[in-house]
């Protein structure tokens, strides 16, 4: 939002300066009256958008005062909006957390400002239904298309996430739902095994009950492993090698989290040089994704063997939907981008609850012990038995919800309680903020999977969403849960037959066991762990 402030601005003001210069130079006027005009000519100009700006804000602000929210401060605020307060508090919170303590203080319905522009935060579960089940509201292009395009080079472009038609969206979709169904995902088994059984190896070397290991480096390295192989067919091995694809990838959504946090970071000269090399970094990774699918065209064209995979029917229904390369190269990041970093987050954020919640970690090891005992492939079925693990991730994901926050843009009028929200509004939920509201979840920073064990009508609709809702829901939701727990499911287990065992495991004291945002919330010091043999 504030970038594209800041980059109309900046563009306003360079062509006015264009246009000045041309008309003068083509009068052939001396420099020192052209000098003296430039400067009335760029000083009325910016008088002129002053006052321009102050016009639309002030109707801005009356045209939402009849929705409560944080006050801004004087004249900086009615320009600055909520900015200064929000700078304060971001030092010590995450913004979900801000959010969080607004409810508490507005109520579950309220407006902050940024520059020119309102946002509705709202916690209530009939407006969320009606956005993104029963209206399908459409996103809001500001965040997108920094995603899409950060620092104005081609990213994820105009993806499954990305993409602001609704219409573009629902027939790519369904193009892809194929590849997550119930029959795929069975398919998925045997890599999602083996890539678990190749962390495990390593992690037993390390398990001398003196090492410190940062789990979310580890788990990072298994969540890339299996989406390149179960989606795209590609056997990159990054969890006991380095190697390019991995290191493009995490530098990427390195650069990306850095533009979230701050949007001016174009503007400031000392950063050009990193800038161009994270141009040629998104340019070395989008060849990397080409290549991967011109391969599989080829392997088409040629009736070679190839897996019905995500890929396979990606290229399979370019030809007929007017798709063409460079959107294909799009949805194949877009899967990492939004399949990666989510999924080890979440399963850093379960190893954290699990080592600070003896009792709950006791209960889950004697539910894997007594169903799967020292089975090394775990089955379908077994992961069907699994119930107390899917519950602890789910209150994971309940309590640390990895996506902060989800907007959208209303397209009609709507009513959220008593307040009427103009159409073109963008209004924010947040998974996070609603899981962490006691009257939906009573007490909630205790971690307790008991919430979602056997857990028939005991959470009210539309309070948990971490994995978005309706028709842009997302698609590998099924997939996360069943990689969430064949991973954690291998590491408490005992396994006899083998003679190899997995993990008992203690919290190093010394890390922060808060989170902390970037485009994804992480364990602030990602889980730091002491691994031991299981005894
Ligand atoms: C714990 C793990 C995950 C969480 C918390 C999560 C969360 C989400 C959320 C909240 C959205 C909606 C985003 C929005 O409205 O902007 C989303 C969309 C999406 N996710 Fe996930 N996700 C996870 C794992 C995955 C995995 C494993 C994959 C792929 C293998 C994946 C692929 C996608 C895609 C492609 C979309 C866009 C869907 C669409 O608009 O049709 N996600 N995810």
């Amino acid at each position: 939002m504030f970038e594209t402030k800041v980059t109309a601005g900046t563009f306003i003001i360079f062509a006015s300066l264009a246009f000045i210069s041309y008309r003068f130079t083509s009068l052939n006027i001396s420099s020192k009256v052209l000098s003296s005009e430039i400067i009335k000519l760029v000083t009325r100009t910016v008088i002129m958008f002053f006052m321009y700006k102050t016009y639309k804000i002030h109707q801005l602000r009356q045209k939402y005062r009849h929705i409560p929210g944080p006050k801004t401060n004087g004249l900086l605020g009615f320009y600055l909006g909520n900015i200064p307060e929000l700078l304060k508090l971001v030092k010590h919170k995450m913004v979900p957390d801000i959010l969080t303590d607004w409810v508490k203080e507005y109520g579950p319905c309220f407006k902050y400002q940024i520059l020119d522009e309102v946002s509705i935060f709202t916690i209530s579960p009939e407006a969320i239904k009606e956005m993104y089940i029963d209206k399908n509201f459409p996103k809001h292009p500001d965040i997108y298309a920094v995603i899409g395009f950060p620092y104005g080079s081609r990213y994820m472009g105009t993806s499954l996430v990305t993409s602001l038609d609704n219409v573009r969206h629902r027939h790519r979709r369904h193009i892809m739902n194929p590849a997550f169904s119930r029959q795929a995902l069975n398919s998925f088994m045997d890599e999602l095994n083996a890539k678990s059984d190749v962390l495990m190896n390593k992690l037993r070397n390390l398990a001398d009950g003196k090492t410190t290991i940062r789990m979310l480096d580890e788990l990072n390295n298994l969540t890339l492993d299996v989406i390149a192989a179960a989606c795209f067919g590609m056997q990159n091995d990054s969890i006991t090698k380095e190697n390019n694809f991995k290191k493009f990838v995490f530098e990427s959504l390195r650069g990306l989290n850095r533009l979230l946090f701050n949007p001016t970071i174009k503007y400031n000269p000392f950063e050009w040089g990193y800038i161009r090399r994270y141009k040629e970094l998104l340019n070395d990774l989008r060849n990397l994704g080409r290549t991967q699918i011109n391969n599989r065209i080829k392997a088409l064209q040629d009736g070679s063997y190839v897996k019905d995979d995500l890929i396979t029917l990606m290229v399979k229904n370019s030809k007929e939907d007017n798709i063409d390369i460079e959107d294909l190269v799009d949805d194949f990041l877009t899967f990492f981008v939004a399949g990666q970093e989510t999924t080890s987050n979440m399963l850093a954020f379960s190893l954290l609850e699990l080592g600070q919640n003896p009792d709950v970690l006791k209960t889950l090891k004697e539910e894997v012990d007594s169903t799967i005992g020292s089975k090394q492939h775990i089955t379908t079925e077994d992961l069907n038995k699994l119930k107390y693990l899917e519950s602890v991730i789910k209150e994971t994901l309940r309590k640390w919800s990895i996506t902060p926050l989800i907007n959208r843009q209303s397209a009609v009028p709507i009513k959220i309680y008593d307040f009427d929200i103009p159409v073109g509004s963008e209004i924010q939920v947040s998974s996070y903020v609603s899981g962490r509201m006691d009257e939906f979840f009573p007490n909630p920073k205790k971690f307790d999977p008991e919430r979602f064990y056997n857990n028939e009508g005991k959470i009210k609709n539309y309070t948990y969403f971490p994995f978005s809702l309706g028709p842009r829901n997302c698609i590998g939701q099924n997939f996360s849960i069943i990689e969430g727990k064949i991973c954690l499911a291998k590491f408490v287990q005992i396994l006899i037959l083998n003679l190899v065992q997995n993990f008992d495991f203690k919290l190093d004291p010394n890390q922060s066991f808060e989170g902390v945002q970037h485009a994804t919330i992480n364990p602030a010091s990602g889980t730091m762990a002491i691994l031991e043999i299981r005894k």
